[in-house]
């Protein structure tokens, strides 16, 4: 009897040649690094370059994430991944009452220019590729690293990495939104057009399925959400004036790597045709470039257990490899006390270890594409193209991805898909080790890492000084100029830009910019 996907398709117990009957290799696979991009987006794969090890840190006041990084980079990490606290993510600042409780908690707090530089004090911006996970307030995290860039004497086109900026995402499944759908569009495709000018090898967008998986969406809903926001970002740049093919080879995109390892290498192949033909015939791009799908993966935080936590371990080792047989260009592998606490430094560097043996211990790295041809992934493969398409369908449907939005659509659909996996974890159809088989009687102690609570005075402390030594004057005429661009048509990065030099916080920005965008209040459809 066949047994269901993660995604709900059938996977047989044995398949054959008939699985593939009527399947053309030339048509569906192509080359690796040729269209349709399925067995990668490099020819030579990770046999002339491997993927970016690159673990997402960062808590506490930007000196303690600085030291992490360092340490994360001593211990062979190939890029940072920043991870901003609550209230950063919310464009508040660490004094304002409602980020009381939340500073320093999942991630570094920075409120300004002073704490930006302390994050990247000792580390040259030319050598190293950062991801920043920032969203609503993505343009002023990208404009505080170009000012620090400055300060070292690195000019921008030599900066590489990615600002999260995928606000999308935001209303369907992880919420750091400030601002309304229109206005967040805006400002993305100012962010696209002052990257282009200004900082050219940054990747402009992580355009993101991880949040969505994590909230229970299946992989044919992963992707088909993700990629049919990526249309609608590509739609927005496009009656913004500009070019596919200016702006579409710095999109980038973020998905979730589960246990399951066929489904997931099905999943990541099937995105990359799917995306390089949305590209090619819906877009007219012709730029290769513009069709690559290119990927950041982070392993599974939600299959994770609090429950016999070292077995995490192990999962993540499954996780990572099923993202390194998908052909990902970055990965995050998670520690195996994430489920419990913020890693201390031990398991952080556990994480990249396991990277380390997937990369040069095993022989998964030798040849492209490994799995091309096998008849489970590449009927699989198809399959879930499929349920993507046909999902993607039903976004258009009812009008793209903002308007799916705005009635609920993707929300309530990763609801259902959350819902059956609860109910069969409950019922123990689904096993989960440690949990619901497995278990111990007593589970042994664990010390979890805390974050200092005294650092939300410290952050207080440092914007008091701030306030009281910068130039006030200049800080309210950089407001008032965004301001102004924020109400015409200006790009408003540029007066931003300014602003945060003279030391405006991320608060004053953020709120500078509400005041003319007002917020997003989500519809009664949620
Ligand atoms: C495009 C990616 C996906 C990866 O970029 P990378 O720089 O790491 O890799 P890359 O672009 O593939 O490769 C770097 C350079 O090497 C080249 N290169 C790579 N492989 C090659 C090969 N085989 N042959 C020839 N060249 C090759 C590339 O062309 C590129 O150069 P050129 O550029 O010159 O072509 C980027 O967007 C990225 O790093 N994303 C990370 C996102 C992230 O960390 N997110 C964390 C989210 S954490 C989160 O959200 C979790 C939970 C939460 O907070 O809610």
């Amino acid at each position: 009897m066949a047994r269901e996907s993660e995604s709900g398709l059938p996977i047989e117990p044995v398949y054959g040649p008939e699985a593939l009957q009527g399947w053309d290799p030339a048509e569906k696979l192509g080359e690796p690094g040729k269209y349709p991009f399925t067995r990668g987006v490099y020819p030579t794969m990770y046999t002339g370059r491997p993927w970016t090890m690159r673990q997402y840190a960062g808590f506490g006041t930007a000196t303690e994430s600085n030291a992490r990084y360092k340490q994360l980079i001593a211990n062979g990490t190939m890029g940072l991944s920043v991870a901003f606290d609550l209230p950063t993510q919310m464009g508040h600042d660490s004094d304002a009452p409602i980020a009381h409780g939340e500073v320093g908690k999942v991630g570094v707090a920075i409120d300004s220019i002073d704490d930006m530089r302390v994050l990247f004090g000792g580390i040259p911006l030319d050598k190293v590729s950062t991801s920043m996970t920032i969203n609503a307030p993505a343009a002023l995290l990208l404009l505080l690293y170009q000012l620090v860039a400055e300060e070292q004497g690195v000019s921008a086109d030599k900066l590489t990495g990615t600002i999260q900026n995928d606000v999308l995402k935001e209303y369907i499944a992880r919420g750091t939104y400030i601002f309304p759908p229109k206005p967040s569009l805006r400002l993305i495709a100012d962010i696209f057009k002052y990257c282009k000018a200004e900082i050219p090898k940054w990747n402009t967008i992580s355009i993101s399925g991880y949040h969505m998986a994590e909230a229970g969406a299946s992989p044919a809903q992963e992707i088909a959400f993700t990629l049919a926001d990526g249309i609608e970002y590509v739609r927005t740049a496009v009656a913004a004036g500009m070019d596919v093919d200016d702006f579409a080879p710095r999109l980038s995109f973020f998905f979730v790597a589960r246990t399951t390892i066929l489904e997931e290498v099905a999943k990541f192949r099937a995105a990359r045709r799917i995306w390089a033909r949305v590209m090619k015939e819906e877009f007219g791009a012709k730029n290769p470039k513009s069709l690559m799908l290119r990927f950041h993966t982070q392993t599974a935080g939600v299959q994770l257990t609090a429950q016999q936590p070292e077995v995490n371990l192990v999962r993540v080792a499954v996780q990572g490899l099923a993202a390194v047989l998908g052909g990902t260009q970055s990965l995050h592998t998670n520690s195996f006390d994430e489920a419990i606490a913020l890693p201390t430094d031990k398991s952080a560097r556990l994480a990249l270890r396991t990277q380390q043996v997937l990369a040069y211990e095993t022989d998964v790295t030798a040849t492209v594409d490994p799995f091309a041809g096998s008849y489970v992934i590449e009927k699989m493969t198809d399959d879930v193209e499929a349920a993507a398409v046909e999902l993607m369908g039903k976004v258009e449907e009812l009008g793209g991805a903002v308007n799916a939005i705005e009635r609920g659509f993707q929300k309530s659909e990763i609801e259902r898909s959350a819902y059956r996996i609860a109910q069969e974890t409950d019922s123990g159809e689904r096993v989960v080790v440690g949990v619901n088989r497995f278990q111990l009687d007593e589970e042994e102690p664990y010390e979890p890492l805390r974050v200092d609570p005294a650092i939300e005075a410290q952050q207080a402390e440092r914007l008091a000084k701030l306030r009281a030594e910068r130039d006030q004057q200049a800080v309210d005429s950089a407001l008032a100029a965004l301001r102004k661009a924020a109400e015409g048509e200006d790009n408003v990065l540029y007066p931003m830009k300014e602003a945060l030099r003279a030391r405006a916080t991320v608060g004053e920005v953020c709120n500078a910019l509400r005041e003319v965008w007002g917020t997003y209040v989500p519809s009664d459809a949620f």
